[in-house]
């Protein structure tokens, strides 16, 4: 009797645990696929010499929407770059919601030097949803001239031919077009720990997704189409979510239009670069993704090379008798060495730092992610400039001293 209960007990554990190693082990095997994918689809998809358009059609005209807060010492230099680009048709329109705010005279000064270059300031926002950055845009948007919208964050550098490059790959069933977050060569540790980030960890899922056509949609730098955009209400429907972003692009995939990613990676150059914002804006993302799609909680921790890692060593050492330390130790270097080929490919040059300097930031990138994720669990509440939200189910945001219902 006691031997009948026994064997009913160990059995359904017994499952359990080698269910458990069979889904670590087949994971570790799907991230390893990733890895190959972000290697091949980067290698391919960026960095491609910019092909002029077709001389039988004009240029498709682009309203460029700044939303600006505040300065800082890149701020000038690289809002210089959006007047010194060789596309032919385009006006920036730039958006301050303080009258008082310090970036106006920095608008101003350069609107004055480049008078041929079309562009507005709107001052003042409008209150259309909680989302401070579409408050901020949306006049600036009603306004636009043009049917493509390009929305560029205050950080942002482009190249002379970046608005081309994002042109080039909006084909006529793409209807959105985005640049993979990156940055721009900068001086200090900070510097070497978001190129890290968002060359390694960020990039591969962000290739990954989008050679899968999985939404990752990020908007510090996006063009799309404008009328699309209206069919939807326009974009102060959006305004309702503080990840404005995704839910745009979820629009459009509804809709049969597809995104892409363009060939030159976002290069943000802020002048703000220090480990703590990093951080902080590293985990309001992760709460951004968490309260849009709840599955992140677990797959997002697992996906990060010191857990899966652990995971897949316990799980083979379980299923083969494999020796656990030895798989981990080879699973993180080979990690590593796959994570300095992606970065070497997003860049496409000279890296500004040493391989030692490299070291240092993606093992405290990659021991820090986890714990970062974690952090973004425990306190849900968002800070995102001088304001406070909170987030439902859902991704619908709540300032949370409420200043419109959404
Ligand atoms: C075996 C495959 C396992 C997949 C595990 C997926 C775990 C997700 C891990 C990392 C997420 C990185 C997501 C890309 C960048 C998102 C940056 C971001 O948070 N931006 C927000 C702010 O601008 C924005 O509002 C959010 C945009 C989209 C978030 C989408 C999250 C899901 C991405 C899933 C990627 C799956 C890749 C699949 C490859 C097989
Ligand atoms: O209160 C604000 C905050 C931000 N902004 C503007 O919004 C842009 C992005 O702001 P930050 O650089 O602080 O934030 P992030 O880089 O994290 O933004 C990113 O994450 C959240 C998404 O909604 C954004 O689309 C994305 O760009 C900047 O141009 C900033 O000037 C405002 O206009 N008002």
């Amino acid at each position: 009797m006691l031997d009948l209960l026994t064997l009913r007990l160990k059995y359904p554990m017994i499952y359990t645990v080698y269910g458990f190693a069979i889904f670590f082990f087949v994971f570790w095997c799907g991230i390893w696929i990733v890895h190959l994918i972000a290697l091949f689809y980067g290698k391919y998809r960026l960095h491609r010499k910019v092909k002029p358009l077709s001389t039988d059609e004009p240029y498709p005209g682009v309203s460029i929407l700044k939303p600006l807060m505040g300065t800082d010492p890149h701020l000038v230099s690289n809002l210089e770059t959006f007047f010194t680009m060789t596309y032919p048709m385009y006006e920036i329109l730039f958006c301050v919601e303080d009258e008082k705010d310090p970036a106006v005279d920095v608008v101003n000064a350069l609107i004055a030097k480049y008078p041929k270059t079309p562009s507005r300031v709107f001052l003042g926002g409008s209150t259309v949803g909680v989302n401070p950055k579409i408050n901020n845009i949306n006049k600036a948007y009603e306004a636009s001239s043009y049917d493509l919208i390009l929305i560029s964050d205050s950080g942002i550098r482009m190249k002379e031919d970046t608005l081309l490059d994002m042109v080039t790959h909006l084909t006529e069933t793409t209807g959105i077009v985005h640049q993979m977050p990156f940055t721009s060569d900068r001086n200090g540790f900070a510097a070497i720990l978001e190129k890290v980030y968002f060359g390694t960890a960020q990039s591969r899922m962000y290739l990954g997704a989008d050679f899968l056509g999985v939404n990752c949609h990020t908007g510090m730098s996006t063009l799309m189409r404008k009328p699309v955009l209206e069919e939807r209400g326009g974009l102060k429907m959006f305004g309702c979510y503080l990840a404005e972003d995704f839910f745009i692009a979820k629009a459009f995939l509804d809709k049969g239009w597809k995104t892409a990613i363009s060939s030159q990676p976002a290069l943000q150059n802020s002048g703000i670069c220090d480990v703590n914002s990093f951080q902080a804006r590293l985990t309001r993302w992760a709460k951004l993704r968490v309260a849009m799609l709840p599955i992140v909680i677990f797959f997002e921790p697992l996906s990060e090379c010191m857990v899966i890692g652990a995971c897949a060593a316990w799980a083979a050492s379980l299923l083969f008798r494999w020796e656990p330390l030895v798989f981990y130790l080879i699973h993180v270097l080979v990690w590593f060495l796959c994570d300095w080929m992606l970065l070497s490919i997003v860049q496409n040059g000279s890296l500004p730092f040493k391989r030692f300097d490299f070291i240092i930031g993606w093992l405290f990138r990659e021991c820090s992610g986890p714990y970062l994720f974690l952090l973004a669990l425990c306190h849900p509440e968002i800070k995102w400039r001088n304001r406070v939200f909170k987030l439902t189910w859902g991704g619908i945001a709540q300032e949370v001293k409420p200043r419109i219902k959404c």
